[in-house]
């Protein structure tokens, strides 16, 4: 097998910051050992997220001189309803200023108070939106996603029993609808197979039940189908993006992954009288229905990242950037999540560190540890992500405790990668030594954006 690289070529570059460790222990100190509270500049290779830290390619910076800042009606807004409905197929198009904005007039409008939103484990502003809107999230996801050493190919897949079950116990007029995501952020960025999909369709036409997609990384997910399902090796990303996405009553989309923009989102769905309510929501709380919270450009750049986002070259190299850190860790017996997901390297933090007890934040501890040894930012996806349970106001305890090396999408080299690794390396070598975490201070809200430790 021959190597191949990336089909593009590097016209600009952002200069970075080289910091030395006694800076760095300061800056994370201030930051109370909280990675979301560093600043960039103190950081030197930015892995916390996916989410906006994309690269715009040329032709969509010529998009951004297109905007048509028109207040209604925008020709921007016109283009992207087009594109969103020729790559994702559905018929109704709400744009929003990015996935949250989505998810909450969706929980609003799809949620009475007291239903039940199953799905394919829980996201933090997905399942906190649906619970503002009254729903009760159940995580229905395959058992296997728990596991971080299960090679399971689509470890995104809904268990077919836990939601009939769910659907009979409750009765399908208390379920709200079904929360799909593809891919699985929470799993490691795990993928749902067409077949599943599939499944779940017929399941959910018995009983009556909608199913909503989450498709922030849908076009990651369609990769994964077109390399491990059967039947679809000679299918485009296009095409099984859309066959993927006829399954579903409607999708919430974060264009600040797969769609390579910085910010924004949409809303789409079929059914009209849910539009007519969205499009309402809309202007309450995001602007006008033909720009949503954006700038006209921003639509505009959108529409131009979408086409550029299923180009089969285009997706099989920013996956295969994300399996060569896999890769060069796993040659070194660092335990990640198996199979490697689409969008980042997730460290499994509980066998990294098996002395450090889950009270004592494990993933943020690893976190905090790989910044101080290189600058390298990455996020904590643990007991602190999770929050509490409204119910015991106890720690939610996940099976999953996990730091997460997040790919931004044309923006780092495999020699970023390469120092990436080694640094992983030189933490696991020292783990040994390495000691928890206390939190000393707790927002009410998503705690992990902004709650602080201190070395135990
Ligand atoms: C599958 C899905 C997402 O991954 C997602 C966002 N993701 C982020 C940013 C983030 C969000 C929540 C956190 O607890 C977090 F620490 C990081 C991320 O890094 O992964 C959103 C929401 O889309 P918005 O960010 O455009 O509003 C909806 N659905």
């Amino acid at each position: 097998r021959r190597s191949w690289a990336e089909p593009w070529k590097i016209k600009m570059v952002e200069p970075l910051r080289v910091t030395t460790r006694e800076e760095r222990e300061r800056a994370l100190a201030e930051a109370g050992y909280n990675t979301f509270l560093l600043r960039s500049e103190d950081v030197y290779i930015d892995l916390l997220t996916d989410s906006g830290t994309n690269a715009m390619s040329d032709r969509q910076w010529a998009a951004i001189m297109l905007g048509d800042e028109a207040y209604a009606g925008s020709r921007n807004f016109y283009r992207l309803e087009a594109t969103i409905q020729q790559y994702y197929g559905y018929r109704y198009v709400v744009p929003t200023h990015q996935g949250r904005g989505a998810e909450h007039l969706i929980s609003r409008a799809a949620i009475r108070p007291g239903q039940y939103v199953p799905g394919n484990m829980y996201f933090t502003t997905t399942r906190l939106h649906q619970e503002l809107a009254g729903g009760i999230f159940v995580d229905v996801i395959i058992d296997e996603a728990h596991d971080p050493q299960s090679l399971h190919p689509f470890k995104g897949n809904v268990d077919l029993d836990k939601l009939e079950a769910l659907i009979r116990r409750e009765g399908a007029q208390n379920i709200a609808y079904v929360s799909l995501a593809g891919t699985v952020n929470m799993a490691g960025g795990q993928p749902v197979s067409m077949a599943n999909v599939r499944a779940v369709r017929s399941l959910c036409d018995r009983y009556g039940v909608r199913i909503f997609l989450d498709a922030t990384r849908m076009i990651e997910n369609a990769f994964f189908i077109q390399e491990r399902e059967e039947g679809y090796a000679n299918r485009s990303i296009a095409e099984i993006l859309k066959e993927f996405c006829s399954y579903t009553d409607g999708a919430w989309m974060s264009a600040k992954k797969d769609a390579l923009v910085n910010i924004g989102g949409w809303l789409a769905v079929n059914d009209a009288e849910l539009f007519d309510e969205l499009r309402n929501l809309v202007v309450v709380y995001e602007g006008l229905h033909t720009y949503g919270g954006l700038a006209g450009r921003d639509m505009e750049a959108m529409a131009v990242g979408i086409e550029e986002s299923v180009q089969d070259d285009y997706i099989r190299a920013r996956i295969g950037q994300v399996r060569y850190l896999g890769e060069l860790l796993t040659d070194w017996d660092i335990p990640i999540v198996q199979p490697v997901g689409g969008h980042a390297i997730f460290l499994d933090a509980r066998r990294f560190y098996p002395h450090i007890p889950q009270r004592e934040f494990p993933a943020q501890t690893l976190a905090a540890e790989l910044y101080l040894d290189s600058g390298i930012r990455s996020m904590e996806r643990g007991i602190a992500s999770a929050g509490r349970d409204p119910k015991t106001g106890d720690h939610y305890y996940p099976k999953l405790e996990l730091t997460r090396l997040t790919i931004p999408r044309r923006v780092y080299t495999q020699a970023h990668m390469d120092v990436v690794a080694e640094a992983v390396k030189a933490v696991y070598d020292a783990r040994a030594q390495t000691r928890g975490l206390r939190m000393v201070y707790e927002p009410k809200y998503l705690r992990f954006f902004q709650a602080r430790f201190e070395r135990l």
